[in-house]
């Protein structure tokens, strides 16, 4: 593990994506978010500040499950209105030469190959600088907007993201041979047809004849990320994710989560170090202790909690129908018994035993959250390195309270103070997103993870083979 503390600003192509109700404020900018020279500013101070990435968070559906409908999400710019991730990315990528970007995107409802030529394009673009961040989607809304009636069930939502990355892969690293592209004026020939194949791909969910349309990137597989946090979803991470995204309830249990995607990994064949792990940093940074209370006593007062709630009740569960003195378990079972997935929700509520409103005032308070800070840039930078050091993490998602104000003040402050202490790189070294996070060299996935069973175009062809394998492999 690096000593070097990784750090990605946690955004999203929206006005409000997790500190609600903060868009009130005079100094935010979040308004602007549809104007590209917003991206553009932003990504060429995170290159200033030297941040890994920044990573863009998406949903495809509204949030209303709150008060039976999206309206509270809509008055308070929860995640509404909101634009393409993917779209700011080469405008950033433009801009700078070594920031990372990394965007989400649902493997449950646009098939994969149109996807596969998006990320190609991207990585191409930006010269291997983007990562996926692999997700099936949580919101009921997001279903009727790509034609369904309701949310497809948890677990097969993970079966499908199994089958979707099988076809990127595929596409990614079987199509086409590194030297298939020869632009050989003379001989008339640009891309020699031996070189690029169709992956002829038969599964229980797609049916992918390719060849894929683009010529390999840089990195050819992005830099996969993945957040899930029930047991399948951990599984998936394991397998796939070069960065996960861990939560829990303290730094215990997050000790506990990172030591735990390690050993998946292992047992997927990976390597423990294969996976970098991450957690959200809720960081408030002022010249001293005093200043910086003072501003997360102002955030505290412009927050807006039904912002929260309509978040909180966009898995479909409005928590705020029940009594507060209603046990959250009982929640839950009732929600299951009536047909809606309370898995995400419910870990995201916390302890057994805990209250109705308990769980409403820890989601509507941003400084409950496990890693939260409003110090000195010391304070800050002792709550990294101790982090950092107690729990195996590789490093942190920075929440944002203001734009671009939250890491203004992150560079100007922390950053000095991480580098004083030789936790923070003083100048970027390689510039692609997979040598950032894995060293020199590293700009295709190694041999050990799923991916790379495609190269040269084997294994490809139906799904049987691969199912096949994995039932040998117990
Ligand atoms: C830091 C973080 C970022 C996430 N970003 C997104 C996102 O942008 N879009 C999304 O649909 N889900 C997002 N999720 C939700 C996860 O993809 C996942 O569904 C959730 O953590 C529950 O895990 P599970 O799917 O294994 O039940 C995020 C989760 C975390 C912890």
């Amino acid at each position: 593990m690096s000593d070097y503390i990784g750090l990605n600003l946690f955004e999203m192509n929206t006005v409000g994506h997790i500190s609600h109700g903060l868009w009130v404020h005079p100094e935010n900018t979040r308004h602007r978010y549809a104007d590209l020279d917003f991206w553009v500013e932003q990504a060429k101070l995170l290159e200033e500040g030297l941040f890994d990435a920044v990573f863009l968070a998406d949903v495809i559906g509204a949030y209303d499950g709150y008060r039976g409908g999206p309206e509270t999400a809509i008055r308070e710019a929860v995640q509404i209105p909101s634009n393409d991730p993917l779209l700011v990315i080469p405008a950033m990528a433009a801009a700078t030469t070594h920031l990372a970007f990394a965007a989400t995107f649902s493997t449950t409802y646009e098939p994969p190959f149109a996807f596969a030529r998006r990320a190609s394009t991207l990585d191409h673009l930006t010269k291997g600088r983007f990562g996926w961040n692999v997700v099936t989607s949580y919101l009921p809304n997001a279903a009727r907007n790509f034609g369904l009636d309701d949310e497809i069930g948890h677990d097969d939502r993970y079966g499908i993201a199994e089958e979707y990355l099988q076809v990127l892969y595929k596409l990614w690293e079987g199509s086409w041979d590194d030297d298939a592209v020869v632009v050989d004026r003379g001989r008339r020939v640009y891309t020699d047809p031996e070189k690029v194949r169709a992956i002829d791909h038969v599964g229980e969910h797609f049916r992918v004849a390719g060849p894929h349309l683009a010529e390999p990137s840089i990195q050819r597989t992005p830099v996969i990320f993945q957040a899930g946090s029930s047991d399948r979803g951990r599984e998936f991470a394991a397998q796939h994710a070069e960065g996960v995204f861990v939560g829990g309830r303290s730094l215990e249990v997050y000790r506990e989560n990172v030591a735990d995607i390690r050993r998946r990994a292992v047992n997927h064949g990976r390597r423990a170090d294969d996976v970098k792990t991450y957690a959200s940093a809720v960081v408030i940074v002022g010249r001293d202790t005093a200043e910086a209370q003072e501003k997360a006593s102002e955030f505290r007062r412009l927050s807006s909690a039904e912002g929260y709630l309509a978040h909180a009740g966009g898995s479909g569960i409005d928590l705020a129908a029940y009594s507060r003195e209603a046990v959250i378990d009982d929640v839950l079972a009732a929600e299951a018994r009536a047909g809606r997935d309370s898995g995400q929700s419910g870990r995201r509520f916390h302890a057994p035993g805990t209250t109705v409103g308990e769980a409403l005032d820890a989601v509507t308070a941003f400084d409950r959250n496990p890693f939260f800070v409003a110090g000195s840039a010391v304070e800050v930078a002792d709550a990294l390195e101790r982090w950092t050091d107690e729990t195996g993490l590789d490093g942190f998602n920075l929440r944002q309270f203001l734009t671009p104000g939250t890491a203004e003040d992150f560079i100007e402050h922390v950053v000095p103070e991480l580098q004083r202490r030789g936790r923070y790189r003083t100048r970027y070294e390689e510039s692609t997103f997979r040598e950032r996070l894995f060293g020199a060299g590293a700009r295709r996935v190694p041999e050990r993870h799923p991916a790379a069973r495609y190269r040269g175009g084997a294994n490809l062809g139906g799904a049987g083979a691969d199912e096949a394998e994995q039932r040998a492999a117990g």
